[in-house]
């Protein structure tokens, strides 16, 4: 048996009761942190939380090599886990039919996502966000432009764009940077860059930080510590604008 689990948002709180309890019975417990990651905890204490051994993933362990995963998972209960909810922007719908085609049953515990948490935190309405995307750290000779065409393409339709910031080993991207490139990028593009944003910061903590403005005023902002997310938002409902300017000082 082979069952996704989602960690929620930010530390071990965040993990639903059903999670909990699976995790405890798996035989072997698996931790992908490179789509998400719980910046309230570490593997040290969740592992001592759980009670388990825990097998961090690589991108390639998930999505090149997972037949141990499969194999482990046809002899005995395999807990994988995932920061926010197991299938919300992730790639394990992938891992998910490979279980099923070896004849592996799956079942999937679900967990608070950024993409829900952002309508809370900014008050943008969940039925007007369009397509998602995310921001790379640009490479050397690498520097693609498709958010910014998401994000146009979206404003087109007057529609929200959420925009992911990219996580690597220890390095996570933050919102000024983010905008810094996105502005880059639109310049690139002959686009005019987004003239508003929404920035937030540790949703799911008990301090996330929510500021909504011009990107200059955004690169200025303290946002403090990682995870980092962007939403650029198409015309302002009303409703919308007030909540911005009651919680994210519009
Ligand atoms: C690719 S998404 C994965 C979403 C995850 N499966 C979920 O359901 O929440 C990960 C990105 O979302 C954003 N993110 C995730 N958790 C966050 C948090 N607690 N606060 C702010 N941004 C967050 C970051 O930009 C991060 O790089």
């Amino acid at each position: 048996m082979l069952m996704f689990v989602g960690l929620g948002l930010y530390d071990l709180g965040d993990i639903s009761l059903k999670g909990l309890e699976c995790v405890r019975n798996a035989d072997t417990v698996y931790l992908e942190a490179y789509t998400s990651r719980l910046m309230g905890t570490d593997v040290a204490e969740m592992e001592a939380f759980f009670e388990k051994e825990i097998r961090v993933l690589s991108r390639e362990d998930v999505e090149q090599n997972p037949r141990d995963i499969i194999e482990r998972a046809a002899r005995g209960r395999v807990a994988f886990l995932t920061g926010g909810d197991p299938m919300v922007s992730t790639t394990h719908a992938d891992l998910r039919m490979r279980a099923a085609a070896a004849g592996v049953a799956t079942s999937i515990i679900h967990a608070s996502s950024i993409s829900s948490a952002v309508c809370g935190l900014s008050g943008l309405q969940n039925y007007r966000f369009g397509k998602s995307c995310s921001v790379p750290f640009p490479a050397k000779g690498w520097f693609p432009t498709a958010p910014v065409e998401t994000i146009a393409a979206n404003l087109d339709l007057n529609l929200h764009t959420l925009v992911f910031l990219d996580i690597q080993m220890d390095r996570y991207m933050r919102i000024p940077e983010a905008i810094a490139i996105i502005e880059e990028m639109a310049a690139k593009r002959g686009i005019e860059p987004p003239a508003l944003y929404v920035g937030i910061a540790r949703a799911g903590s008990e301090s996330p930080v929510v500021a909504a403005g011009s990107g200059a005023k955004l690169k200025e902002t303290q946002f403090g510590p990682p995870l980092h997310v962007l939403v650029v938002p198409a015309d302002l409902h009303p409703m919308e604008r007030e909540y911005l300017e009651i919680f994210a000082g519009l």
